[in-house]
């Protein structure tokens, strides 16, 4: 019963334990989801800055072979009537009234030693800028962030920029055009990444973060070098506006958390929950995650791990290499699971307590009765019923059925019991009746019914058995052949029953007279032999008168009658040729004799 208990309430457990984790997971995809989708957006936003550089610098870098270039005939007769009627040894486009679409176009400014013509390449700086003015100066129509287009020339003399800007505007607090355009390469990273020490590759990136000069905004620079073979032409360049960025965060479909992007140069570049209008609210990503600071490049390292409470979910950007970082709390994704977990977790509530109750009731209404009723049953052995176990009203008929049957059966049993004890008893009983009877019926088979001396039949057992013995032990052994004188005259004279009694008197006397190891048989009729074993013939004949004497001694009474009985005995020891016939024959032979000699007498056969 606790085994089974345990063994469901840990399935249970087990089943809660794996939900938790399976919701918990859906949480987790969910958001990282919803991570990899903003990525993905921020990377569709930003191509235009791709393809606004990549197509200008590919047009750049094939330019001789455009040259000469038709389409800003217009804009080259402007900048030539600005450098000639330029002052200062600089022009710009600011007096440009006189051209076509100039709402289109942009500004140009640049030093009057521009070269007009590369003598190698057989174009100019000032033609390539002319060109890419034209070419660029839709450019923010394909995309609101983008701010400005614009071509700086390696030789630090030219400046091409779209959207149109007036040079003021554009000089800021520079003091003139010289400085400026020799203090751009120095100082703007987008110049100094491009120059050939620092880009062997050519190829194209992303600066860092930086405010906007005019007041735009925080933007960063997209920009590629310019060559034409071997020689670096200048570098053209495109700056992304990043407040779109914040608008995209906001939009973001979970509220909770830190959500942020960052770039390549450890600079949170837009944050959720903060704009960034300042230079100075520039973070470094290491400083707002410390635990970044730990590794070389932490922002690898991040996807998808646990930062202390908070789940750290990131995706990256390719061109330019940004991460959109997302920090969820873990005690949010917790509540989620609880949110979308709970009736799963009810269930497994109500799972739990429906199987406690039920297995209460299992063992209050069967378990427990088929315990008592067992123990019941165990006890009926007693002579004495228990009392009938305490079990539900359910069972309590059956139990009373039960008990009952188990009642009779004892009862049953006893009288069984009492049935087998008397009847072992009579047994017994009768075993001993029996015995005696199987004795009286040996008795009987060996004795004289009317004499209760031996019987003819076990007087030659007895003989052939002392006569073995005899021949064994060569002990002596001697015969008394004894016959009632006259016999047939009591009978006549007194009745048959008077001659019974003399048989009787006879056998009584002889006891009387004889050793206990003497045996008396009737031989028939009125014969009887006495068989003496270890007896000699003198003591034979000793005894033999002393039998014949106790008789005729004394006179037998009866129904008033007095007789007087005699008797006559052949004696004969057995001797070394004798057999038993032959001894009982010499016996014989001798009461003859004694009967001739006038009865009353024995005599001793002396062969
Ligand atoms: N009452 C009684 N008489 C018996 C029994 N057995 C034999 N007798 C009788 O014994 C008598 C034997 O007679 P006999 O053979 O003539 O011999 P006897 O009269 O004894 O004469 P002797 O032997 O010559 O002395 C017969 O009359 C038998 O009937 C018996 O069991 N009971």
């Amino acid at each position: 019963m606790l085994l089974g208990s345990f063994i469901f309430l840990s399935i249970v457990g087990l089943t809660v334990w794996v939900g938790w984790k399976q919701e918990e997971a859906v949480e987790i995809a969910i958001a990282q989801q919803r991570v990899d989708e903003t990525a993905i957006r921020l990377q569709a936003m930003i191509k235009a800055a791709n393809d606004t550089v990549s197509q200008a610098v590919s047009w750049a870098n094939t330019f001789p072979q455009h040259a000469p270039y038709p389409g800003s005939a217009g804009l080259r007769r402007s900048v030539e009537q600005a450098i000639r009627q330029s002052e200062q040894g600089t022009f710009t486009l600011d007096q440009r009234g006189n051209l076509p679409a100039q709402e289109r176009l942009g500004q140009l400014i640049g030093l009057n030693s521009v070269q007009q013509v590369d003598a190698s390449h057989g174009v100019s700086h000032l033609d390539l800028a002319i060109s890419l003015l034209d070419r660029m100066g839709s450019s923010q129509a394909t995309s609101p962030f983008l701010r400005w287009t614009y071509f700086f020339s390696a030789s630090e003399d030219l400046l091409a920029l779209t959207p149109w800007a007036s040079s003021a505007e554009m000089l800021g607090e520079s003091p003139d055009i010289p400085t400026f355009l020799h203090s751009s390469w120095q100082n703007y990273d987008l110049t100094r990444m491009a120059l050939p020490a620092n880009n062997p590759q050519r190829q194209a990136f992303w600066t860092p973060a930086y405010l906007d000069q005019v007041g735009a905004g925080l933007m960063v620079s997209h920009a590629q070098p310019v060559y034409w073979g071997d020689d670096f032409v200048g570098v053209v360049a495109v700056d992304v506006l990043l407040n779109f960025l914040h608008e995209e965060l906001r939009n973001f479909p979970d509220q909770d958390g830190t959500l942020l992007v960052a770039n390549a140069y450890d600079q949170v570049l837009a944050r959720r929950d903060q704009t960034i209008q300042s230079h100075s609210e520039i973070t470094s990503l290491s400083t707002l995650l410390p635990m970044l600071s730990d590794t070389p490049d932490g922002v690898k390292q991040l996807g998808g791990s646990v930062q202390h409470d908070n789940l750290m979910l990131v995706d990256q950007l390719n061109n330019p290499h940004w991460t959109v970082l997302f920090l969820l709390p873990r005690n949010a994704i917790t509540e989620r699971v609880v949110a979308s977990f709970m009736p799963q977790l009810l269930l497994a509530l109500i799972l739990v307590i429906g199987g406690a109750l039920a297995n209460i009731v299992l063992w209050r209404r069967f378990v427990a009765p088929t315990i008592s009723v067992a123990e019941y049953v165990a006890k009926t052995a007693d002579n004495t019923p228990p009392d009938p176990p305490e079990v539900p009203p359910l069972w309590r008929p059956w139990v009373a059925g039960m008990v009952q049957a188990f009642v009779e059966r004892r009862r049953l049993f006893n009288d069984l019991a009492q049935a087998n004890a008397e009847l072992e008893l009579k047994v017994a009983q009768r075993t001993q009746e029996l015995m005696v009877a199987n004795k009286q019926l040996t008795a009987q088979a060996s004795t004289d019914p009317l004499t209760g001396a031996y019987n003819r039949r076990y007087l030659f057992e007895l003989l052939s058995a002392e006569y073995a013995r005899a021949r064994r032990s060569a002990a002596a052994i001697s015969v008394l052949l004894i016959d009632l004188d006259h016999f047939k005259r009591v009978n006549d004279n007194y009745g048959h029953d008077a001659g019974d009694a003399v048989l009787r008197e006879f056998v009584e006397r002889a006891r009387n007279s004889v050793r206990s190891s003497d045996r008396i048989c009737r031989y028939g009729g009125e014969e009887f032999v006495v068989l003496l074993p270890d007896c000699e013939a003198e003591g034979a004949m000793v005894l033999a008168e002393r039998l014949r004497l106790s008789v005729a001694a004394t006179p037998i009474q009866h129904a008033g009658h007095t007789i007087l009985v005699t008797v006559s005995i052949g004696v004969a020891m057995l001797s070394s040729t004798d057999t038993e016939q032959s001894l009982l024959k010499r016996a014989d032979q001798a009461l003859y004799r004694a009967k001739n000699d006038g009865r009353n007498r024995s005599v001793l056969d002396m062969d």
